[in-house]
């Protein structure tokens, strides 16, 4: 018998970077074979830098990492990385004077593909699969916010990685084209990625971290961040003081986080309604 192993794609251990009296990411640990990773947090939590520090951008200044069972701070192995995933960083540099197609293409040969048949093959699929082959030979320039983002998506799918770093992907996307991104998400074999979108965490992701401050403060199946809240949310049709947090639902009635009064009228709780209470229970809030 043969036996297969699984390289984990992820592997951090104690991962800090400071930047200047700024401890950015504060000893971060998460380890991760495959499937769609979401990580969660408030502004300046430190997302963006870890993304960076697995799509090998930046070095970490401790701790140990592996990406695609590799390590970054060898430059052979580095290369490697590279090689093998996709990144969409948080603010892709799109040259305005290129065409979607020129872009790509440009991404194609940075990452050393060589033959031009394949380039051309493979720029006009991932640009088809984001939904930009009516603007693919258009001026960047001229394009909507939305169809940037999809540009820069379709560069970080080229040749279909084996993991993919995404930074915020849904950002400026209408309905229909997050719709699109979930499905070529979910075909994925390994994706990483930042949102403030609690629902795309829902739909899209088996595993969730919430970071704040640099750490991370909870790690889990979405079913499992909501269940964080079970029991703890109740609705009615007026505020209640008694509540750590009350908000005003599309319905018009309340919903309330905390512990309920005695005869509340319980709810299942959500994604929204774990994070919250985590959120919660840090300082300053
Ligand atoms: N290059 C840098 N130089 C100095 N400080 C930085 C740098 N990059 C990030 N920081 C700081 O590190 C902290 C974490 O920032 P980071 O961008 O990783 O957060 P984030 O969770 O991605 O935030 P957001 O949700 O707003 O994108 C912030 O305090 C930020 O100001």
């Amino acid at each position: 018998m043969i036996a297969t192993t699984t390289t984990t794609a992820l592997h951090v251990e104690g991962v800090v970077k400071t930047f200047g009296r700024t401890r950015a990411v504060d000893g971060v640990s998460l380890t991760e074979a495959q499937g769609v990773i979401g990580l969660l947090g408030p502004n300046g939590a430190g997302k963006t830098t870890l993304l960076r520090m697995l799509a090998t951008v930046l070095a970490p200044d401790a701790g140990d990492l592996r990406v695609l069972g590799l390590d970054p701070a060898r430059a052979d192995e580095r290369v490697e990385i590279r090689r093998r995933l996709g990144y969409l960083p948080q603010n892709p540099g799109l040259y305005p004077g290129f065409t979607p197609f020129d872009l790509v293409d440009y991404v194609a040969i940075l990452k050393e593909h060589t033959d031009p048949t394949w380039r051309r093959d493979e720029t006009r699929r991932v640009l088809e699969a984001v939904g930009l082959e009516d603007v693919m030979h258009r001026k960047i320039r001229t394009l909507s916010g939305g169809m940037k983002q999809r540009v820069a998506l379709a560069a970080a799918m080229l040749g279909s990685p084996e993991l993919l770093v995404l930074d915020e992907p849904a950002t400026g996307l209408d309905p229909e084209q997050r719709l699109q991104l979930r499905s070529l998400l979910s075909a994925s074999r390994t994706v990483v990625m930042s949102t403030h979108n609690i629902s795309e965490v829902a739909a899209l992701c088996q595993r969730v971290y919430v970071v704040f401050h640099g750490a991370v403060h909870f790690s889990g199946s979405p079913a499992d961040l909501a269940g964080l809240a079970a029991e703890r949310v109740w609705e009615d049709d007026q505020q209640d003081p008694r509540a750590i947090r009350s908000w005003l639902t599309a319905t018009g009635t309340f919903r309330h986080l905390g512990d309920p009064p005695a005869g509340a009228a319980v709810v299942d709780p959500t994604l929204d309604d774990g994070y919250l209470l985590l959120a919660r229970r840090q300082p300053g809030r």
